[in-house]
């Protein structure tokens, strides 16, 4: 049975049918990795790190390793694996012998906090190899990021700096830049000095969450910006003129066994827990003789540590559950998943009401300005809340540590979408729990979701019924109250909009 549903999810496309296998690689010491620069392996312990997770062992090899960056690469690795360090390393080892200041390596992620997630591993290792790191994601003005990320020229005392005028002579301030597909596009379509014409790395994180939407087809834009340098490198190979513009690898490359190919040409590396297999998705990406790098023989694979659990509910007491497993549970940082924004609100406007409640709860949700969500998640960071009510914002990729329980408020409707919320704990090698709320009628479609991953091993988890029945008579209180709000609310934002039509 298992043997027969492993096969009929084998890859589809060839070159996925024979992965390297990550499980079959060991955390290597940082003193026994090959090549690694005296300067990183610092910066590493620094961080905190004595050595590579096995993910990080096996891109090192396909990257500074014997592999050479010769293939693009294809990461498919559980969550909380270290995926971020495994791309990182690597190319800021490969960019820590650059000669000149130039952008060339592309990060690209689906979410500011991500992104602001990813800047600060590659801001922990690059500046101690003399690398600068910059981010695109609309977080500030696009002035101000303009700013950050493309240096002027000196201009003389009394002569006004034009970008139009001096376009030549602008250049990239930073190496490396992390970015969201939306503020990538605005300053590959508007930013006068901004290039990719020197990229040497893509890196798309979460890709079969980026090549979902389409995001003003920012993927196809940068392949094309990157193709139209090559083909012009290929024409003009003889004739680059160098006046004004410092030599580049990638500029004055040749061609080093790949037909058509200038070398060094831009290596990508795609990335996910729940990589898609979707040959058309996967052809967006234009791979270069790709190779996959996988962990275990299932397509799906929960964290080592991960043990879950369901909790059987009353349809209609499904909050007091919810409460009775947050006390049952003790301070410990937790993530509670609703199925929409507005289900996030309302339940965190619910638990408000409960005064007795030992824990302090906040929502996290994508409906919030980012600078609020910032705030939250430094909080939950730093210990000061312990509970965070997030609808999808949360789901992927977001790394806090400590957060030992993740509780499934509404069922995920896919096993991705449980993957990466159960995968917000368990990280990095560590033990944690992912409880799924659901009321009866939900159990079976339960069990048939998880049986799409590698253990679907998940016991019931039985809240005591004393701690539930205590809390019932706050919960009808707590209704009333929640109704009101939701009334006054309702009406503070029609006078608001009514106002603003007036002022109009
Ligand atoms: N070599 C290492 N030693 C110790 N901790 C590490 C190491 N590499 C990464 N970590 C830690 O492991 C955690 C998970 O890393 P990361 O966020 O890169 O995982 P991921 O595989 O990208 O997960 P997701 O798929 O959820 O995005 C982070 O807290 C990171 O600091």
């Amino acid at each position: 049975m298992e043997e027969s549903r492993k096969r009929r999810r084998a890859p589809v496309l060839p070159w996925m049918r024979s992965p390297v296998d990550v499980s079959q690689f060991e955390e290597c010491p940082l003193h026994l990795l090959p090549c690694l620069d005296t300067r990183l392996k610092a910066a590493l312990e620094n961080m905190g790190f004595s050595s590579l997770f096995p993910v990080q062992v096996a891109v090192w090899q396909e990257t500074i390793g014997p592999g050479a960056f010769e293939r693009d690469l294809c990461i498919n690795s559980p969550t909380g694996s270290g995926k971020t360090l495994a791309y990182a390393l690597p190319i800021v080892q490969m960019l820590s012998k650059r000669a000149v200041k130039r952008l060339r390596a592309l990060v690209v992620l689906p979410t500011r906090d991500l992104a602001l997630q990813v800047k600060e591993v590659f801001g922990a290792i690059a500046p101690d190899v003399g690398l600068s790191v910059g981010l695109a994601i609309g977080q500030s003005s696009i002035a101000q990021e303009i700013l950050e990320l493309i240096k002027r020229p000196n201009t003389e005392a009394g002569i006004c700096y034009d970008p139009e005028y001096h376009f030549n002579e602008l250049q990239s301030a930073v190496d490396i830049l992390v970015a969201t597909p939306g503020r990538l596009m605005d300053h590959i379509t508007s930013t006068k000095g901004f290039t990719l014409e020197h990229l040497r790395y893509l890196v798309v994180d979460e890709t079969d969450r980026l090549l979902r939407e389409a995001y003003q087809s920012w993927l196809p834009t940068v392949l094309k910006v990157t193709h139209s340098y090559d083909e012009d490198l290929m024409n003009h190979v003889d004739s680059i003129p160098t006046f004004g513009f410092p030599k580049t690898m990638r500029r004055c490359g040749v061609e080093r066994g790949f037909k058509g190919k200038p070398y060094p040409r831009l290596v990508k590396m795609v990335l996910s827990a729940t990589l898609t297999q979707d040959p058309s998705k996967i052809a967006q990406l234009d791979l270069h003789h790709p190779l996959l790098l996988t962990t275990g023989k299932m397509r799906y694979q929960l964290p080592e540590k991960l043990e879950s659990y369901k909790v059987i509910c009353d349809s209609k007491l499904k909050p007091v559950y919810l409460i009775a497993l947050l006390q049952n549970l003790g301070g410990e940082k937790c993530i509670v998943f609703t199925s929409s924004v507005e289900s996030t609100h309302r339940l965190c406007t619910l638990l408000s009401f409960f005064d007795d409640l030992k824990v302090k709860v906040k929502e996290f949700s994508g409906l919030q300005r980012q600078s609020v969500r910032s705030k939250t998640l430094k909080a939950f960071r730093e210990g000061e809340i312990q509970v965070v009510v997030s609808s999808d914002a949360m789901t992927r990729g977001m790394d806090v540590e400590g957060v030992r329980n993740v509780i499934n408020y509404d069922m995920p409707a896919y096993v991705k979408t449980y993957i990466h919320r159960a995968g917000r704990t368990a990280r990095a090698g560590q033990t944690g729990r992912c409880f799924t709320l659901l009321r009866k009628h939900e159990v079976k479609r339960f069990g048939k979701l998880l049986q799409k991953v590698d253990n679907d091993s998940c016991p019931v988890y039985s809240v005591p019924s004393s701690c539930v029945e205590s809390f019932q008579a706050t919960y009808i209180t707590a209704l009333e109250k929640l109704k009101e709000a939701v009334e006054s609310e309702t009406s503070r934002k029609l006078d608001s909009r009514i106002k603003s039509s007036r002022g109009k």
